[in-house]
């Protein structure tokens, strides 16, 4: 029977193993905080902050949100990051992505402090991961580490494919899955738009990790019988209902759930745990800047 992957209920552990971490730095003095920033009006950036802060809420972190018009020059932005920076009560912020066209995001991430880095998206901080010595783990291939881990898939001696080059999931979850370590040790293979014979690819996979943005890319002639498959895909698409929209993943749920052992659904599989995750690195940032230490999750 092919198992279905509950990021909802995986998240919700990561959150209850935070709470400790949480109150222990609080008696010391320290609550810790996480800053959210949304320039422009992109909904589903907004339904994702206000989550953000919302999960903030639950565990006892000190949440602020700063929103920024659309419109607003980039120096806007930077006077906000510089802010944010210099602001002892918030240890851990993000740059909601997308970011208008005229923002530079390479710029942006240029410009946090490594150490309040919560999204892990700094040069600084890509390298560190790279070179094995991570001070934050990005939020969704960590996310899908646990979920593995959760669910007691092996990740060492398997072959993986992902789909998707992206530096927020693609670049840092091969990274994360070929280091050795725990939840390492695979081998990694990257597909991305260019990829001749994806077929092939995932074919021979014993993990495939969809995150192209493609809707319902990935279906059952693409998988080995018992593969895992991982859905980082989320596109609203129209519909028929109150909301206007549905959200669907890169994976046809039903067809790839027929050979799956596993499979994560959207909505409920990745999503949450991006945002866990991001709770996590918060906590670990209060942590490391009060020189406190505590047990993570
Ligand atoms: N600065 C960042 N920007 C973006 C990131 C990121 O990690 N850092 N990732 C994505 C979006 N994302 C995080 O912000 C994200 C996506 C989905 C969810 C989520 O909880 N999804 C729910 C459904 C939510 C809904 O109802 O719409 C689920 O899948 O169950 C959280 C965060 C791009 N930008």
């Amino acid at each position: 029977m092919t198992e279905i992957i509950d990021g909802n209920a995986v998240a919700s552990e990561i959150r209850d193993g935070l709470t400790d971490a949480i109150e222990t730095l609080a008696d010391a003095g320290t609550r810790p905080g996480l800053a959210t920033v949304l320039m422009g009006d992109d909904p589903a950036s907004q339904t994702y902050v206000n989550m953000k802060q919302r999960d903030c809420e639950e565990v006892g972190i000190d949440g602020t949100h700063v929103e920024i018009d659309g419109d607003a020059p980039a120096s806007e932005l930077y006077d906000a990051i510089e802010d944010l920076n210099d602001d002892p009560s918030v240890h851990g912020y993000i740059v909601q992505e997308p970011v208008p066209d005229h923002i530079d995001y390479r710029e942006v991430l240029r410009r946090i402090d490594p150490a309040k880095d919560a999204d892990a998206f700094h040069p600084e901080n890509v390298g560190r991961l790279v070179a094995g010595q991570p001070r934050f783990k990005p939020c969704t291939p960590h996310g899908i580490q646990k979920l593995l881990e959760a669910y007691d898939v092996e990740t060492e001696g398997a072959d993986v494919t992902i789909i998707g080059r992206s530096n927020i999931v693609g670049k840092p979850m091969a990274n994360l899955l070929m280091q050795k370590a725990d939840g390492g040790n695979a081998t990694v293979t990257v597909c991305h738009s260019r990829t001749e014979d994806l077929e092939a690819k995932t074919r021979t996979a014993d993990i495939v990790i969809a995150a192209s943005g493609v809707t319902e890319l990935v279906d059952a002639s693409m998988l080995a019988d018992g593969a895992v498959v991982i859905d980082v895909g989320i596109s609203r698409v129209d519909a028929d209902n109150e909301k206007g929209y549905e959200l669907v993943g890169d994976v046809d749920f039903e067809s790839a759930k027929s050979k799956a052992s596993a499979i994560t659904p959207v909505p409920g599989g990745v999503g949450p745990m991006t945002r866990a995750m991001l709770l996590h690195n918060t906590v670990n940032a209060a942590s490391a800047q009060q020189g406190i230490d505590v047990d993570l999750p």
